[in-house]
């Protein structure tokens, strides 16, 4: 990643990962990080609590908004009068469900500066560098920029870059979210084992320890989901009593294919 200048707004639980994540990749960009709660000791971050205070002679290459949307217009008021000139070559970096390119840059404008505008679609494993994130850039931004968003994300996991806009409602539904699916399955792996005579602790690792490998062989091997799910199955063995339940149309296939449109749908009303 080459020395980048950015400027991080809002880091809790998703630009608190992605700091963590680049804090530990191994060229960290220079970071101002505009939050009111947290405090990092490290060379390359300078902490700051509010828009006016971004040190005169910082200039962002790129402003990543982590912010809720809720509060973005306000975030991009404020750092775009703080900032003025300085934002000349930088873009606008949104992590935001929802909220779109033009959207962002209108409030730039607004604010009297001409700023692009890509959007990312990370996920929160970022903070150990096992992230994966989609992008998206706007047609108004320069190479450079899409470049350098590219690298800044590559740097705490793997990046897909889309066409169109509308794909990171997707991206959003599978990957931004999809962390959490694979929590709970966990949790319920848990309390299963536990029903059935396993203690806390061992139920917990024997969960964690399952999909942390599984997770591994889907992201190493080049066999298809598909081939390493039939390798368990032995026939008429305990795997194909579990999976009977759990593919009967009306179980898995027809829950995740609610709970993915569910979250499209989501985030369809979040770009309002
Ligand atoms: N969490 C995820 O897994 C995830 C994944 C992908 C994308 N996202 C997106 O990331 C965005 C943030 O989500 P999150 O889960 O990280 O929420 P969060 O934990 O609430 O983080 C938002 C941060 O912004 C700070 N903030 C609020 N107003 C501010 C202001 N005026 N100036 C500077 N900082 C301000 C908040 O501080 P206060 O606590 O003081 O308000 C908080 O630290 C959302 O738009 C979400 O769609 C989240
Ligand atoms: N967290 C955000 C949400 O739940 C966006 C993806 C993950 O809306």
């Amino acid at each position: 990643m080459p020395s980048t200048s950015i400027l991080l707004a809002g880091c809790g639980k998703l630009g608190g990962a992605l700091l963590d994540g680049w804090l530990a990749s191994p060229n960290p960009p220079r970071m101002v990080v505009l939050d009111r709660h947290r405090n990092c000791d490290n060379e390359n971050v300078t902490i700051i609590r509010s828009a006016d205070s971004v040190p005169d002679d910082f200039a962002p290459d790129i402003i990543v908004l982590a912010v809720k949307p809720a509060v973005a217009d306000d975030v991009i008021t404020s750092l775009t009068q703080t900032l003025g000139q300085r934002l000349e070559n930088a873009a606008f970096l949104s992590v935001m469900a929802g909220r779109t390119c033009a959207s962002l840059s209108a409030a730039a404008q607004k604010a009297g500066q001409k700023c692009p505008t890509l959007r990312a679609m990370p996920n929160t494993p970022s903070t150990i560098g096992a992230g994966v994130s989609g992008l998206y850039a706007a047609p108004d931004c320069t190479e450079t920029q899409t470049r350098l968003c590219h690298d800044l994300l590559s740097a705490v996991g793997d990046v897909v870059e889309v066409s169109e806009e509308k794909d990171l409602l997707g991206v959003t539904a599978l990957a931004g979210s999809g962390p959490a699916y694979v929590f709970l399955l966990a949790e319920l792996l848990e309390k299963a084992g536990q029903a059935h005579g396993l203690s806390a602790e061992t139920a917990r690792r024997l969960a964690r320890g399952t999909i942390y490998g599984a997770g591994r062989m889907l992201n190493e091997l080049p066999d298809d989901a598909e081939t390493l799910r039939k390798a368990v199955t032995s026939p008429n063995g305990t795997t194909a009593a579990a999976l009977s339940e759990l593919m009967q149309e009306e179980a898995w296939p027809r829950a995740v294919d609610k709970a993915i449109s569910a979250a499209v749908r989501r985030a369809e009303e979040l770009a309002g």
